[in-house]
């Protein structure tokens, strides 16, 4: 049987992002939507600040006379503006945030002045420049101003900006929805039902897991035997989805049926085969149901394999389906802790540790080797070819925690 010859990971993911359907917007609350993506532009609604508001706890004071002495003529406080005008020789008692009274042109420290009854005078030194205790009008945003682009993640800061902006609600993306399968005869649904020759079924949740750090409904199906009938049912248990993820019997055995089960059903393979370490034998296929494209990713079995495909390609797919504007995982520069040996052809995400300075790879590197896999934070980029690389070494590395997952 000649197989298809591995192709890039950056066209293997170009070709599944191309596929990718953008989910209808809906409007949801801005509380509501962490983890979203914006599915438009967001203009702001009204200007903040609405007006100049005093930065400090002082006294707000006319601009031609920062020396005083002042007499105090009220109060200014935060939701409790002064309704009268400021003259040169007074000063009404400010709070931080409250609205700067008509006439004041500078706020004093009420560290640096003395007040006796209605009488203050300056201790210390004058705001130079006179208004630098103040925020000015439009300091964060201005009304029909763009505060946030379409596709930008909501996170607890975006929220903020967008309450702060006047919106209750946001445009965004419909969840996707997602069905895991886990496939092999030999796996048990129970880890702790299992027998000699079985292995517990921990593809299906990790899958779940990972995909679940995006707002996303997941559903789980298997495990799944080794046969076409079964592939099929499973596949039509799934056929409400956007996606289909399996895991599993997608390499070159006579008992990886995940490639003709899918043909057979219907759908149409995009890509089978990508030059990376591991996950190579991840495949691609559509299917179109009701005028409605779903994909189908067929990933490897081997437990390391399922997750870095999955980091690679499922993540970036949701993320893209979510509308978001940055769906591909981004990476950071550190520098090794240890050699590492030229690597082949296939580029290689080796398993490692982090530790905010330098990186450490995990000595067992096998595909299989899950608990090196749990140690990681990091998978270390080693590029096809790459030759040797010693201690100290510049490399870099995707984060699989701390914001590098979602
Ligand atoms: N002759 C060749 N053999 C293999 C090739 C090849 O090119 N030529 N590729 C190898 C590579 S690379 C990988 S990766 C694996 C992938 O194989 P499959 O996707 O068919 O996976 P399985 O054979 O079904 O399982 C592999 C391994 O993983 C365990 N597994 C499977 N599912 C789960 C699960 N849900 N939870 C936990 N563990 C799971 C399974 O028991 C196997 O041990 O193929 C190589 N072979
Ligand atoms: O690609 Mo396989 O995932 O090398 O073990």
């Amino acid at each position: 049987m000649s197989l298809p010859p591995p192709i890039t990971l950056e066209e293997a993911r170009d070709r599944l992002l191309a596929l990718a359907p953008l989910l209808p917007v809906e409007h949801v609350d801005a509380e509501g939507c962490l983890g979203r993506y914006l599915a438009q532009s967001l203009h702001a609604r009204r200007t903040h600040p609405p007006t100049d508001l005093s930065a400090m706890d002082g006294y707000a004071v006319t601009a031609g006379d920062l020396s005083g002495p002042w007499r105090v003529v009220g109060e200014s406080a935060a939701g409790h503006p002064y309704s009268g005008t400021v003259h040169s020789g007074e000063a009404v008692r400010i709070s931080t945030g409250a609205i700067l009274p008509m006439g004041a042109k500078a706020v004093i420290l009420q560290e640096d002045l003395a007040r006796e009854a209605a009488n203050l005078t300056l201790t210390g030194e004058p705001p130079e420049p006179a208004d630098r205790h103040i925020r000015h009008c439009g300091m964060d945003f201005f009304e029909n101003s763009e505060v946030m682009p379409a596709g930008i993640r909501i996170g607890p800061a975006q929220a903020a900006l967008a309450i702060a902006c006047g919106y209750r609600h946001l445009p965004v993306r419909r969840i996707p929805r997602l069905a895991v399968i886990d496939i092999g005869d030999e796996l048990a649904a129970d880890p702790e039902c299992c027998a000699p020759h079985q292995i517990p079924a921990s593809n299906g949740a990790m899958l779940m897991a990972l995909a679940r750090s995006l707002p996303i409904a997941a559903s789980r199906i298997g495990p799944v035997a080794d046969t076409l009938a079964a592939l099929t049912a499973a596949f039509e248990g799934a056929a409400d989805s956007d996606v289909i993820v399996t895991s599993g019997g997608a390499s070159v055995g006579d008992h990886d049926l995940v490639l003709p089960a899918l043909e057979g059903w219907g759908a149409n393979l995009d890509f089978w085969r990508v030059a990376i370490k591991p996950g190579k034998p991840i495949l691609v296929a559509t299917r179109e149901r009701n005028g409605r494209i779903q994909i189908i990713l067929g990933l490897p079995g081997n437990p390391v394999s399922s997750f870095v495909t999955a980091y690679h390609f499922l993540m970036p797919l949701l993320r893209r389906m979510l509308g978001s504007s940055q769906a591909t995982p981004l990476q950071i520069a550190t520098y090794l802790a240890a050699p590492l040996r030229a690597n082949g052809p296939r580029r290689e995400f080796l398993r490692g540790n982090w530790d905010g300075e330098n990186v450490v790879p995990q000595t067992n590197q096998d595909s299989g080797a899950l608990a090196a896999l749990a140690a990681s934070n990091v998978l270390i980029d080693r590029p096809s070819f790459a030759p040797a690389a010693q201690v100290g070494d510049p490399v870099r590395v995707f984060l699989l925690e701390n914001g590098g997952i979602a």
